[in-house]
């Protein structure tokens, strides 16, 4: 049995640290407020992030990162995107051997346009991080902390790393595929959000489930259309990381971007939104980042476009519905006119 870190004690580092400890496992969790990792040590709950759940005991908070890292072979990486570089920093003074970090984080860097495992490879450099393994797949963190039965992919570009973060995690209400498609792994999982935003958005507003279905196809459509040029597997976007984060973040009660993107249909502004959250809602920064990397690498996606126009320049929301219906009348899948 191994002993792992866990830095991000949110939602999804808790819920993560559960699955180890079920596992067998020792979890060393750290977060920044030094009452919420005495709430974890004392009372074994994170109730602003889990309220009603209890903490296997062989799980410990720390609230100092080089005692929660010394010695590991293995760290879990799960703080919001925007947080990685700064903690990245903090982690490569703090790290003395090589590990094989884990990241379980959906998002992509705007203005760098860069994935979580480029942010990884650009401030933690080989030999201090051996493999990059990312874990995701459509995970509720209040479902898999209820012990729910939950599929997600553990993806790397090293097989043998990816088969052994499979091993750490599996159990038999947690079960682990792996999949050497990086690039599409992570890509499914961070746009996803972006759809998820305009899926609540069309319910705040009244609308059904035909728009939702709608969305959520062309929303694939267009997810795929930007993965294939930025080299990830096709049939990636039709697996776990792909549909399967689509269909869950688009339809459950518990996702923080389609709860988002309700409000914002409803008429409330970004901000009320974000400030009302009090929990990570990363399609918004997601939606930048998606916005410019469709612009440079000239790849149509109209979803993302409205939904950018919303957020960032003060579209209506309303408007960005018809101006999405209205779009010139195209083919269904692209591949269609080559063959007539
Ligand atoms: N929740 C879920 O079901 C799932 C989430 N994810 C992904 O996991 C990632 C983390 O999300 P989640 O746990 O849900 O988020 P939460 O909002 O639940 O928690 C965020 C955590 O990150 C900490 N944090 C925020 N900013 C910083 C910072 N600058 N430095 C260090 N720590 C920081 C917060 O600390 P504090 O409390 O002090 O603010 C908190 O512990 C996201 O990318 C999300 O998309 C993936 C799959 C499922
Ligand atoms: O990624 C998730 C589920 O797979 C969580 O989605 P939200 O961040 O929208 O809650």
């Amino acid at each position: 049995m191994a002993t792992i870190a866990v830095v991000g004690a949110g939602s999804w580092g808790t819920a993560l640290s559960m699955v180890l400890a079920d596992n067998g496992h020792k979890v060393r969790i750290w977060g920044n407020r030094a009452e919420q990792i005495q709430e974890m040590n004392e009372a074994h709950t994170n109730n602003r992030y889990l309220p009603g759940v209890r903490l296997p005991e062989s799980i410990t908070g720390y609230t100092s990162l080089q005692q929660a890292l010394e010695g590991v072979q293995n760290i879990l990486l799960v703080v919001p995107t925007k947080a990685y570089r700064d903690i990245l920093r903090e982690m490569r003074e703090l790290v003395t051997h090589p590990v094989t970090l884990i990241h379980a984080s959906k998002g992509i860097e705007p203005d760098t346009l860069k994935r979580i495992s480029e942010m990884i490879e650009e401030e933690m450099p080989a030999p201090l991080v051996q493999d990059i393994v990312v874990l995701s797949g459509p995970s509720h963190a209040e479902e898999v902390a209820l012990r729910q039965p939950t599929t997600v992919t553990s993806a790397s570009k090293n097989m043998q790393a990816a088969e052994e973060v499979q091993d750490l995690f599996i159990n038999q209400y947690f079960r682990v595929y792996t999949n050497p498609d990086i690039i599409g792994v992570e890509l499914g999982g961070a746009l996803k959000n972006i759809i998820a935003l305009a899926a609540g958005m069309t319910a705040g507003l009244g609308f059904g489930d035909n728009a939702k279905a709608a969305l959520m196809t062309r929303g694939l459509a267009e997810i795929a259309r930007l993965g294939r040029k930025m080299g990830a597997h096709p049939l990636t976007f039709a697996g776990l990381t792909g549909m399967g984060d689509l269909i869950v973040t688009c339809t459950s009660v518990h996702s923080r971007n389609w709860r988002a993107g309700n409000m914002l249909g409803k008429g409330q502004s970004l901000d009320e939104v974000l400030s009302n959250m009090g929990m990570v809602v990363e399609g918004v920064r997601t939606t930048k980042a998606a916005h410019q990397l469709a612009q440079v690498l000239d790849v149509e996606m109209p979803i993302t476009a409205a939904l950018h126009g919303v957020l960032f320049d003060g579209a209506d929301v309303k408007e960005a519905v018809d101006s999405l219906m209205g779009r010139v009348r195209t083919h269904e899948v692209e591949a269609v006119p080559d063959l007539l």
